[in-house]
């Protein structure tokens, strides 16, 4: 099938890279030529990791590499797409512009995802003319890796959809669930009440956020601890999610000021190379001094 992937960012261009080791038709959009180049790179360099993993061979990469390419036009991503995945950033408003835009360009028939962590897919479907063709798949960071995908079903999402999302997210030998459509799915709302009671107990000087780290890689047997894991996803996209489920939810998921004073710093984590940790290489090189 057509794969439409708009955004080029870490999940833009994970999204891109497994869709098209699927078997695919990629076209990654972003706004800028040069994001759209360090996407297609990134992808490239990703691939070719997984040869060194032996996850991938040679020509596996080549096959992915063949179907993939980038556009700075929204017309030119969409027109001729099957299946149309946004992952810009975290804004229903943003969402909303992108997907009215989609429904101008893209086939009638094209299905239309969000890879939303939290907004209503409710809600970001109700821009469109058609909601029934719009669901959620939500991926994990980084997507060439993990293997799950939520399906979140929209109340407007038709079975049709349903199935159409099934069918794909198996042909990118990916995991599914099904969740309904409730404010941070099964996952952000768990994932995020962990990571701010972690950084509330940083703050309070309850333990460092290397023992806080360490405690639960080793003592709940996790591959990543809660705020190593906020870097790792970005500070910005974790603030937005919060600050949404606080709205939605209550208190509980209020960010802590020692986090929004990273966001308002722009130490946003392993992208910008600073956050809770210094990273080098997409590696933890130490803890920012900055706590
Ligand atoms: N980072 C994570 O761990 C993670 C995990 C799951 C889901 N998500 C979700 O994925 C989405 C993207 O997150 P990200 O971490 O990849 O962000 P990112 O900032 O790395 O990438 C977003 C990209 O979208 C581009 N963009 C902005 N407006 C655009 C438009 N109109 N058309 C095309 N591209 C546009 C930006 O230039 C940027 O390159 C968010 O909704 C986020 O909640 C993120």
């Amino acid at each position: 099938m057509n794969v439409a992937v708009l955004g080029a960012g870490f999940m833009g261009h994970g999204i891109a890279h497994v869709s098209a080791l699927g078997g695919h038709s990629v076209i990654v959009r972003d706004v800028e030529q040069e994001l759209v180049d360090e996407g297609l790179e990134q992808i490239e360099a990703n691939l070719e990791e997984g040869i060194e993993r032996e996850k991938i061979t040679p020509a596996e990469k080549e096959d992915a590499i063949e179907r993939l390419t980038g556009t700075v036009s929204l017309e030119a991503a969409v027109e001729e797409a099957d299946l149309v995945i946004e992952a810009v950033p975290e804004r229903l408003d943003i969402k909303q512009d992108v997907f009215a835009d989609v429904e101008e360009y893209a086939p009638d028939d094209a299905v239309v995802a969000t890879n939303t962590s939290s907004l209503s897919v409710t809600e970001i479907a109700s821009i469109l003319d058609d909601p029934s063709r719009c669901i959620g798949l939500h991926f994990f960071n980084p997507a060439h890796i993990m293997p799950l995908v939520e399906i979140v079903v929209a109340e407007q999402t038709s079975g049709e959809t349903k199935e159409f999302a099934d069918h794909y997210v198996e042909s990118i030998e990916k995991t599914p669930t099904t969740v309904t459509d409730v404010p941070g799915f099964a996952s952000s709302r768990l994932g995020a009440i962990f990571s701010l009671e972690a950084i509330r107990m940083a703050q309070e000087g309850v333990a460092s956020i290397e023992d806080i780290d360490e405690t639960m890689r080793l003592g709940y047997n996790l591959p990543m601890g809660p705020i190593e894991l906020v870097d790792h996803t970005g500070i910005d996209v974790n603030v937005e999610v919060m600050e949404y489920l606080r709205e939605e939810l209550g208190e509980r998921f209020k960010p802590p000021q020692l986090l929004k004073r990273k966001l308002r710093a722009g130490t946003l984590g392993r992208k910008t190379g600073e956050g809770f940790y210094i990273w080098e290489d997409g590696e933890i090189a130490g803890v920012s001094d900055e706590e």
